[in-house]
């Protein structure tokens, strides 16, 4: 493992990766470096992790073996422009910023082993999903550092790059439609009488235990919810009433609205 990792922008998904990278220990704190804008930011991620946070992009870059673009993709490349000087030949740098190519990122730092990942935020609770692709040949050694990275917080896939768009539809974006899906359930729990604290937990526990068993059982989604429909029982009027009002078009909708945002953004990035 790199023995520094730093990340330019310490928003959202940084701090997400950062929780997961301190609760596994594979870096301690002390070897973590983060960036933000302002001062707030900056005072949160010394407050809450104890790691060396700085306004300064130059003073992470100095001090990391590994660098981690985390800022919106827009400022990606005016970041690279303000680090260009102070990076050194070979250092490795990831970006988690949808819409940035490869093409561009190498383009922008032809010096440097450059990786292109999509994670999600559930990777602060060891449970992310990241997507990472590279130019960088197949024996690549650093590889294996930024593959450990992301599998100590999670799964991780290697991906063609033309599959960027996909991926950030199914897991950078999808951990919010869980989110409005529990908090959906857990109101119709509540209008049923559910208090509202038990609610939560009911709704997320069940998704997590469902979400559990496809990844263990390695059965098709579709056996398993006909083992949960009883005939003529509560189930399959539920499953009924999400089918008349297009719950299955509804998502293959939304998540294809993610990935036409994250072609134009690719084009216009
Ligand atoms: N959120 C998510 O679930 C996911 C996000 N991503 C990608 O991660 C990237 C970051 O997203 P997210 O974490 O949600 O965004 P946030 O807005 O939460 O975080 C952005 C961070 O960048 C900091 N920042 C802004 N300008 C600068 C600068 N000039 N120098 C250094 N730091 C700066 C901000 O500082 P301050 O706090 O002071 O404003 C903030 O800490 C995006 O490119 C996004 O596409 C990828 C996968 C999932
Ligand atoms: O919404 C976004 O643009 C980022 C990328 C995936 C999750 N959040």
């Amino acid at each position: 493992m790199a023995q520094t990792i730093g990340f330019i922008g310490g928003g959202n998904m940084a701090s997400a990766i950062i929780k997961g990278l301190i609760q596994q220990e594979i870096y301690s704190p002390s070897n973590i470096f983060a960036s933000a804008l302002s001062e707030r930011s900056v005072d949160r991620l010394k407050n809450q992790f104890a790691i060396n946070s700085s306004q300064s992009n130059e003073f992470i870059v100095k001090n990391s073996d590994i660098i981690v673009l985390a800022v919106k993709p827009y400022l990606v490349f005016k970041i690279i422009d303000e680090i260009k000087s102070v990076l050194k030949t070979e250092q490795i740098v990831i970006s988690i910023a949808s819409g940035i190519t490869l093409k561009k990122l190498n383009h922008a730092m032809p010096e440097q082993r450059v990786y292109r990942a999509m994670p999600n935020t559930p990777a602060s609770v060891n449970m992310g999903m990241t997507s990472i692709c590279t130019t960088l040949n197949p024996n690549e050694t650093s590889r294996t550092l930024v593959a450990q990275i992301f599998e100590a917080i999670g799964k991780t896939a290697w991906i063609d790059e033309s599959l960027m768009h996909a991926a950030i539809a199914v897991h950078g974006s999808s951990p919010a439609y869980a989110f409005v899906m529990i908090e959906a359930m857990a109101d119709a729990a509540v209008l049923e009488g559910m208090p509202r604290d038990k609610a939560y937990i009911m709704a997320a526990q069940s998704l997590l235990g469902a979400a559990q068993m496809v990844l263990d059982s390695g059965l098709h989604p579709g056996v398993l919810k006909d083992q949960v429909t009883s005939p003529g029982g509560n189930t399959i009027k539920a499953i009924a009433v999400l089918e008349e009002d297009g719950f299955r078009s509804s998502i293959i909708r939304a998540m294809h609205a993610a990935a036409e945002k994250s072609r134009e953004m690719e084009a216009n990035n």
